[in-house]
């Protein structure tokens, strides 16, 4: 079966004024559709840098990215913006919500890009919202949310589209262990609904949930393990850890 999502020979160099800062050194990775992986790996060893290749948000200085079958390192940016709004939807670790727009205004925002009418976009992004338990929160301006409300908002802006495969750097990372329990379970039950998911964390907790942990280390992979069998029956926040 054709992964959904592919890196072959992955190699991104920044240019800092003369000194040349090697971020991804060559990643080959595979992903399969419906795969729930976490990326894991010491600051500075690459993640990031990787997850903005595969989302088409930055271009690599050498390899390919593959997203079903077709090549897209190479697309144009109205091909690649065209891409990401169809069949990827990113979530960050600072939410990345439009200041001046209302939350649900956020949520409808991808829809309305995407040519859906503005009263079908309403009613999708309330839908969603009201599932996410944000629902009495449609006209609050980012400001007035606290961290786990935001980063809802930004997880039902990027489910809007419904897209196939849903990236997320850090997504629980500036959230208290209750919203991050949260937020957790709805990438679960996006994955459960058959999305893929590939997501950065630091939290050991948010990666025991995960399929597959790929760990970086100075830009390469330096190993993968598969938790099929160690995954724990129960979620890993659940038991009233709140540490
Ligand atoms: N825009 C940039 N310009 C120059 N160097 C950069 C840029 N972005 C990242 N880097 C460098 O590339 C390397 C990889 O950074 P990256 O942010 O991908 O790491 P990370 O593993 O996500 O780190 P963290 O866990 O701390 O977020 C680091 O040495 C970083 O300083």
């Amino acid at each position: 079966m054709t992964p959904v999502l592919e890196a072959r020979g992955l190699v991104k160099t920044y240019d800092t004024g003369g000194a040349e800062v090697l971020a991804v050194r060559g990643i080959d990775l595979s992903i399969r559709r419906g795969e729930f992986v976490a990326i894991m790996g010491p600051s500075g060893c690459g993640k990031s840098t990787l997850l903005n290749l595969l989302a088409g948000l930055d271009r690599p200085t050498a390899g390919e990215v593959w997203l079903d079958g077709e090549r897209i390192d190479q697309l144009s940016e109205a091909g690649l913006a065209r891409m990401r709004r169809r069949r990827i939807g990113v979530v960050f670790q600072f939410f990345n919500l439009m200041p001046t727009l209302s939350a649900i205004e956020n949520v409808e925002l991808p829809l309305l890009l995407m040519g859906r009418r503005r009263r079908d976009a309403r009613d999708a992004a309330s839908l969603l919202m009201s599932d996410l338990r944000i629902g009495e929160k449609h006209d609050a301006a980012p400001a007035h949310l606290s961290g786990g409300e935001q980063q809802r908002v930004a997880i039902a802006r990027a489910l809007a589209n419904t897209p196939d495969l849903l990236l997320a750097d850090e997504p629980t990372g500036n959230l208290d262990s209750v919203a991050a329990r949260e937020v957790l379970a709805l990438l679960r039950a996006a994955r459960d609904r058959g999305q893929t998911l590939l997501l950065v964390t630091h939290d050991a907790r948010v990666a025991s949930a995960a399929d597959r942990v790929i760990m970086l280390r100075d830009g390469r992979v330096s190993d993968q393990s598969e938790l099929q069998v160690a995954r724990p029956v129960a979620f890993p926040f659940d038991g009233g850890d709140q540490g």
